[in-house]
């Protein structure tokens, strides 16, 4: 291909979820010269997209999304006419982790990603630029190349990979001020189309281009990278409640050497997301898929510490609470997997609850963003078998114990403990002593964030335990 490309004015991006949303949003907000849908075979989310409420919860996207909203930028289910008319096709579906088959519970499962392509293949006329921004193994865009290479009208493909690395909650800041954008391709005039789309307002220090195979596998590697952090700072945690060291303590020391910095050394409950354990386990089945078992090992461990760190915790409780928390109440503080977001995919949340209900605690859950109606269906989930069922006995668990409360305050009113799983502001300003006042003696504090570290809940009564120290 020898032609050259003009300039974007027409985008289509699939898939209209956490990523394509707000990404999408922030480009035609920054572009008004280009046109841009977001189209979605989920109807009620693009419903939802052109509502006043929006599908996720993202501090200042409702802004974004409105200064453009009905002029640039339009939410659809008609794919197929978006696709044809755009120059460039951004694929910005899931990638969840491969449940069945090949691969199950650590490959990717590339199902949506190759119907995009189809899709693609069969309805494009001309030339169009396709960039992949779901994140993807390396070398999928060599399949993604060949499934557009069958194409109906003749048409012709440049592919590119341009993965994200926003983070839920703070998703508008990382994509007004990236550190980076990584656009990862073969034809320079390509790589050039999408660089003049973001260079309207990221500056181009930070625009990298690399070939496409270095992209896509920089960002698995980001993920990797950033959750081997967590996971050896909460590995540090268990060692620092065996010895008397605070593991922030700890964090601050190190974290002020240059070489090491002070970012992602937040001991927690454990990381979720619904990237971090996706992606190291994706790694994880490359490696292995490549012949190389010593480097599958070392990075599952990162996943496993994880685990260790979600178990501990509720062990942790149950010993402190006289080794029963059997029709105890506990008030769940936070269900969503970090402050600031809705999502709750992969929370520790869903795991520590699952936990204190095998052990028939009483759970009373208060979450700011996320509705009953998530939680309950992660809790179903949760306890689903072999045959994606749940049982009856897991049912009646959940109906039994578990209720919902619309405060901090509430889901604590006459509770044995409180275990804070979501590092909310709004649970530093409780009342701490009403709180006290309504609970059963002693009072637990379970504090999986060490987000009430500072407010020495001892003096108030309360018995104080956070992670790490
Ligand atoms: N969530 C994040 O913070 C984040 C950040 C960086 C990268 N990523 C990556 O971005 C990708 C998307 O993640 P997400 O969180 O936005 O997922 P999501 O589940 O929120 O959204 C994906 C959307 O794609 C739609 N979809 C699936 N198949 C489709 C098809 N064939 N045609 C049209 N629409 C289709 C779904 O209905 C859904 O609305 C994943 O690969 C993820 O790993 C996510
Ligand atoms: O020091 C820390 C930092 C994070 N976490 C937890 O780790 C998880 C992930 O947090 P974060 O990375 O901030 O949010 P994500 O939205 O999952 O973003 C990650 O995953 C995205 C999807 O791939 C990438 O784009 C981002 O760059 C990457 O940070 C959350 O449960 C956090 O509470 C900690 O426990 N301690």
């Amino acid at each position: 291909m020898t032609t050259t490309i003009p300039p974007v004015s027409k985008i289509c991006c699939i898939g209209a979820g956490y990523v394509g949303g707000p990404t999408m949003a922030m480009i035609a907000h920054k572009c008004p010269h280009i046109d841009v849908k977001v189209v979605d075979i989920n109807a009620d989310r693009i419903a939802q997209w052109n509502s006043d409420r929006l599908p996720i919860y993202e501090p200042g996207l409702d802004e974004i999304v409105q200064s453009s909203r009905g002029k640039n930028l339009t939410f659809t289910t008609e794919i197929d006419q978006a696709i044809r008319a755009a120059d460039m096709v951004f694929i910005s579906v899931n990638t969840p982790t491969k449940t069945f088959g090949v691969g199950a519970g650590r490959a990717a499962n590339l199902e949506f990603v190759e119907k995009c392509a189809r899709r693609i293949a069969e309805v494009s006329e001309g030339h169009k630029i396709v960039v992949e921004k779901s994140t993807l193994p390396v070398r999928t865009a060599e399949a993604v190349k060949r499934i557009l290479s069958n194409t109906a009208n003749n048409a012709s493909f440049d592919v590119l990979s341009n993965p994200e690395f926003l983070a839920e909650g703070t998703a508008i800041e990382d994509l007004l001020e990236p550190d980076r954008v990584l656009i990862g391709g073969e034809r320079p005039e390509s790589i050039e189309a999408l660089v003049e789309i973001y260079a309207n307002w990221v500056p181009r220090a930070r625009l990298l281009t690399t070939n496409l195979w270095s992209s896509e596998l920089s960002k698995l590697t980001a993920n990797a990278f950033l959750a081997q952090r967590v996971s050896s700072i909460n590995a540090i945690s268990a060692l620092c409640e065996a010895t008397g060291a605070d593991v922030d303590e700890v964090a601050a020391a190190i974290g002020t050497d240059s070489r090491i910095g002070p970012k992602f050394l937040k001991s927690s409950v454990g990381f979720g997301g619904s990237c971090f354990q996706k992606d190291i386990l994706n790694l994880v089945y490359l490696c292995q898929y490549f012949g190389l078992p010593e480097v599958a090992d070392y990075w599952e461990q990162v996943v496993r510490m994880n685990d260790y760190q979600k178990e501990r915790f509720v062990t942790r409780m149950v010993r402190t609470m006289f080794n029963t928390v059997s029709d105890k109440k506990i008030g769940i503080w936070g269900f969503a997997f970090k402050k600031d977001t809705n999502d709750t995919r992969e929370s520790a949340s869903i795991y520590v609850c699952r936990d204190l209900l095998l052990e028939k605690a009483r759970l009373c859950i208060y979450d700011p963003q996320v509705s009953e109606h998530q939680i309950l269906n992660d809790l179903e989930y949760v306890f689903t078998e072999g045959d994606n069922k749940i049982s009856e006995a897991k049912r009646e668990l959940i109906e039994q114990h578990v209720t919902f409360a619309s405060s901090a305050q509430e889901a604590s009113s006459d509770s044995h403990a409180i275990a804070v799983l979501t590092e909310w502001d709004e649970f530093a300003d409780a009342n701490f002593d009403a709180i006290y006042a309504s609970m059963k003696k002693p009072a637990f504090v379970f504090d999986g964030r060490n987000r009430l570290k500072d407010l020495d809940l001892k003096a108030k009564g309360f018995e104080y335990h956070g992670i790490g120290f």
